[in-house]
């Protein structure tokens, strides 16, 4: 058979379907091989009564089996019962594998000499509610339904964990218990008693992948793959920089500085592993590299000698001496020779070091006279400066714009990482940056992983990848793994036994002092050495990467590469330190209505304090180490309090009182309708505008609105609201969008084709503000598409609640009704979705699509292809509220016309973006720019 090589696995027999298990067979290879009968019995492919079909449906068969074929060193595909579904003459059929189960679940390894790094994949539990309004609208936006063959991907999760070599027992364990040794699982509902595979075999890099091939195949069953480790850096190293956001950052002078890196010009770039010994490797692109140079003077060297030098027991304590490390003690500096001076003419400070180690030869000293904190520093620096040096002239060489750093010598430590940034500075005198990778322990594991074949990893972009820190990162972050944690029983019991640990690592830890300078060009000590700064890995957290294929980048943004959602900049300590503030104080109120939405029991009180305990934890954690997380922005805060509940299952912790709001303003809401009936359509606009900006006021995520509402009823504090609402607001184009919607004297311009309203809180906010806004534009023709959370957050309307509402408001309006049924919203008189498709594709008047998020802020780098979906026809964006309009997306430019409306609720937001105060109100619109509608 062509191609086969020694190495090919034997043919395997899956329930009478004999597949070849030939290793890197390309797509091209697969196809021009189906005459040699890789799919030896058709029939069980296609199914018995069909054999009858075409030869040319079976070949197509043979090619969709054979690019969903994989190779016999990842977990098996069921093949058994496989059929093809739908019309055979489809180009692109789907096949069903009914015996697979979804959970196919892939691990790798990369042993090293320390830590044992590995990385799973396991599926998502599907949570999408595919009702018959999301069909109807999935059909009237030309949005497929789905099918798993529509994406490269299955969505999922990657999960990093690592673990000390010398605890290999405890790893297998850990794969044990999740059964990650079985491809295919269901992770859920693994089958303790299900026999190993006799051929299973994982993915492994790493000098351990040899050395402990036996105990893994005595122990679990499994044969170890040996991945070529160079091979698994660079595939590691290139995945993370092309699929995550801010994965790279510059490390100096104790600050984390993220890099976003544009992955149509990654590289070519340096790729520096400071292991024992160092490799330096150009990379040119995917599978493309070069080990171009290197040096025997690495991580080893530090450790080895450092152990010789000090009896350190370990290299974390090695590196932990010389935080407390004077190096001048025994290093010879330009001062030394030049009797305290500068020598300014070629550039070098007194505090340079001209020879290492060099005071060791003129001091009458020895060994024991030199403290261990000094000698290791001294080493630390000699050999960081040695490979900055070296990777930098390399750079040089090769032209290269970008170092990486990466590697066992480096792991997340602080006064490292600044070593080998200065001497990358100081060497190339300024031009050039060391870069390190957030999770740079984990190449060699992702390379490994990446080496299994059709993973559709290749495929993800960076909007398809969201990162979660889930209840343990900051316990366990970097760190090593426990046991696995099973059920949320086990995780709160977790959370109680370590509320001691907790109060270490919750009390606030100083932020480290602001950057000093470091002085002409001298060797000086960064400033990020110092008792602020871990030693360990955990500087790193690293979370849960979701891949989430149906995300989408919004298509209205004006310039994606340039969108950065967040307003606020919490790099600013003084902001930083007083959201956290907030967020904290807000923490008994919230445990309090999360406990009450689930009945209050005594399991709801035990989740709810396990709640607050593991927020708490997160907040220090970056009060710590603001950069710990990634990039963050305050819309990161509020989206991870919400999923921190909803991971100790509080799933709407504000159900009962959204209701009881939404109940209040629909009873009042026949007499609004009236009222704005009998307005001139000028007043009428204004008071709509109005009507917004002051039924905002209801948002149980602001201290001063919560403490508001002990002071009376809904309608009370509506009305309230609504008196007090006076023009000039603090940011005011009310006229200018009057124009745009009336025009001006006798010229009546075109009305909008479709406004995408990104609807905030319910009651209130919903009911008596954008709904009545929505019911506007729609008498003007406008077609309206209201969006929503896609899960609860705070008292924010779900695009799950939005029908019922509208379609309790619409017993009051017919302009509502008439849009609502024409939308399919009003369940009762749901047309059926083909025959609606086919009458009134061109039009629909009303829609209601989730936006793919489910905290209070809205990032739109990442939205549900729903929402995408119906953007592309819109010519009108209205963003409602604090946490979409102001918190994210204040700054934010469309290329259609933009209204961003709400109330500032918070006195400090008021001041600081609109010099005003809390309750003042923003109306802020912006029309598509002429350049961005080219
Ligand atoms: C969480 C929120 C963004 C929600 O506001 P909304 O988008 O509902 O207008 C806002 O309530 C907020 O920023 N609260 C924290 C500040 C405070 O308590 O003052
Ligand atoms: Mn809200």
């Amino acid at each position: 058979m062509a191609g086969l090589t020694e190495d090919t696995n034997p043919v395997l027999d899956i329930d009478g379907l004999l597949i070849n298990q030939e290793h890197n067979k390309t797509q091209e290879e697969n196809n021009n091989n189906n005459s040699n009968s890789q799919l030896k019995d058709k029939s069980a492919v296609l199914g018995r009564d069909r054999e009858e079909n075409s030869s040319k449906n079976q070949n197509q068969a043979e090619i969709d089996m054979a690019s969903i074929h994989r190779s016999g060193s990842r977990p098996q595909l069921d093949l058994s019962k496989a059929a093809i579904e739908g019309n055979f003459e489809e180009k692109d059929p789907t096949i069903l594998l009914p015996n697979q189960s979804d959970d196919i679940s892939h691990l790798a390894l990369d042993i090293g000499g320390s830590l044992i790094k590995l990385v799973y994949f396991s599926r998502h539990e599907g949570q999408s509610i595919d009702d018959k309004r999301k069909k109807i609208l999935k059909e009237r936006l030309g949005i497929s339904n789905g099918t798993r063959r529509s994406y490269p991907i299955l969505g999922g999760r990657l999960h990093f964990v690592k673990f000390e070599t010398t605890k290999i027992n405890e790893c297998l364990d850990f794969i044990y218990s999740k059964q990650l040794h079985h491809g295919g699982m269901d992770s859920c509902h693994w089958n303790a008693e299900a026999p190993a595979n006799e051929n299973a075999v994982i993915k492994a890099t790493g000098g351990g992948a040899f050395r402990f091939a036996d105990l893994f195949k005595e122990r679990l069953g499994v044969s170890l793959d040996k991945e070529d480790e160079m091979n698994c850096l660079v595939a590691g190293a290139n995945f993370l920089l092309k699929a995550i956001r801010h994965e790279a950052f510059t490390h100096m002078e104790g600050r984390k500085e993220f890099v976003q890196i544009d992955h149509n010009d990654l590289f070519p770039y340096l790729l520096v592993n400071i292991g024992s010994g160092v490799s330096m490797i150009k990379v040119d692109g995917d599978g493309k590299f070069q080990r171009v140079s290197g040096t025997n003077v690495g991580g080893g060297t530090y450790w080895g000698l450092g152990r010789l030098l000090t009896k350190c027991k370990s290299f974390d304590e090695l590196l932990e001496l010389s935080q407390r490390g004077d190096n001048r003690t025994i290093d010879m500096l330009v001062g030394d020779i030049y009797g305290g001076m500068d020598y300014s003419k070629i550039g070098l400070s007194a505090s340079t070091i001209a020879s290492s180690f060099g005071k060791a030869i003129s001091d009458k000293k020895e060994l024991e006279d030199y403290s261990p904190e000094d000698i290791s520093l001294s080493l630390l620096r000699m050999i960081s400066y040695n490979i900055g040096q070296i990777a930098y002239l390399n750079a040089l060489r090769f032209g290269l714009k970008r170092i990486f750093f990466g590697g066992f010598f480096i792991r997340g430590h602080a006064y490292t990482m600044d070593t080998i940034s200065f001497a990358v500075h100081f060497w190339s005198n300024g031009d050039a940056q060391a870069m390190f990778l957030r999770h740079e322990g984990f190449l060699g594991a992702l390379g490994a992983f990446m080496s299994y074949e059709k993973h559709g990893l290749d495929d993800l972009m960076v909007h398809q990848l969201v990162e979660r820190f889930p209840m343990g990162a900051p316990y366990t972050g970097g760190k090593i793994h426990g046991p696995p944690l099973g059920d949320l029983n086990e995780k709160i019991s977790w959370m109680e036994k370590f509320v001691l640990k907790g109060t270490e690592i919750t009390a606030p830890v100083p932020m480290a002092p602001p950057p000093g300078t470091t002085g002409l060009g001298g060797f000086e000590v960064p400033s990020s050495k110092g008792s602020t700064l871990r030693s360990d890995a955990s500087a790193l957290n690293v979370g849960v990467l979701h891949l989430v294929p149906t995300l989408e980048v919004f298509p209205l943004l004006a310039d994606p590469k340039t969108y950065e959602p967040n307003t606020i900049d919490l790099a600013d300590h003084n902001e930083l330190e007083y959201w956290f503030t907030v967020l904290s104080g807000h923490l008994p109120d919230l445990v309090d209505k999360a406990v009450a939405s689930e009945g209050g029991t005594d399991d709801a009180q035990r989740r709810g304090d396990a709640f607050a305990r593991a927020f708490s934890a997160h907040l220090s954690r970056l009060i710590e180490d603001p950069a710990a997380y990634g990039k963050l922005g305050l819309a990161n805060l509020l989206e991870l309090r919400e999923e921190c509940l909803r991971e100790f299952q509080f799933h709407d912790a504000y159900r009962s009182i959204k209701q009881r709001e939404n109940e209040a303003s629909l009873a009042v809401l026949a007499d609004l309708f009236a009222e704005l009936d009998s307005m001139s359509e000028e007043t009428r606009l204004l008071t709509l505008i109005e009507g917004v900006l002051a039924a905002n006021i209801f948002d149980w995520g602001s201290r001063a609105c919560v403490d508001l509402y002990h002071k009376g009823t809904i309608i009370e504090i509506y009305r309230m609201s609504r008196n007090k609402m006076q023009r000039p607001w603090r940011v005011d184009d009310f006229d200018l969008f009057k124009e745009r919607m009336l025009g001006s004297g006798d010229k009546k311009p075109q009305p909008h084709k479709r406004a995408l309203l990104f609807v905030d809180n319910s009651g209130a906010d919903i009911v008596l503000g954008m709904l009545p806004l929505a019911r506007e534009l729609l008498r003007r023709g406008t077609e309206v598409v209201l969006v929503a959370n896609s899960l609860p957050a705070l008292n924010d309307v779900t695009a799950m609640e939005l029908p019922d509402i509208v379609a309790e408001a619409a017993k009051h309006c017919d302009i509502l009704r008439r849009a609502a049924e024409a939308g399919s919203l009003l369940v009762d008189a749901m047309i059926n979705p083909s025959d609606s498709s086919k009458e009134n594709s061109s039009s629909i008047p009303l829609m209601v699509v989730e936006n793919g998020c489910g905290s209070p802020c809205i990032d739109l780098r990442q939205v549900s292809s729903e929402l995408a979906a119906a953007a592309k026809d819109a010519d009108l964006i209205v963003l409602e509220g604090m946490g979409r309009a102001l918190h994210t997306n204040y700054n934010a430019r469309f290329k259609c016309d933009a209204l961003k409306l709400a109330m500032v609720k918070n006195q400090r937001l008021a001041e600081k973006l609109i010099k005003g105060n809390i309750y003042d109100c923003v109306c802020r619109y912006e029309p598509a720019s002429k350049a961005n509608l080219l």
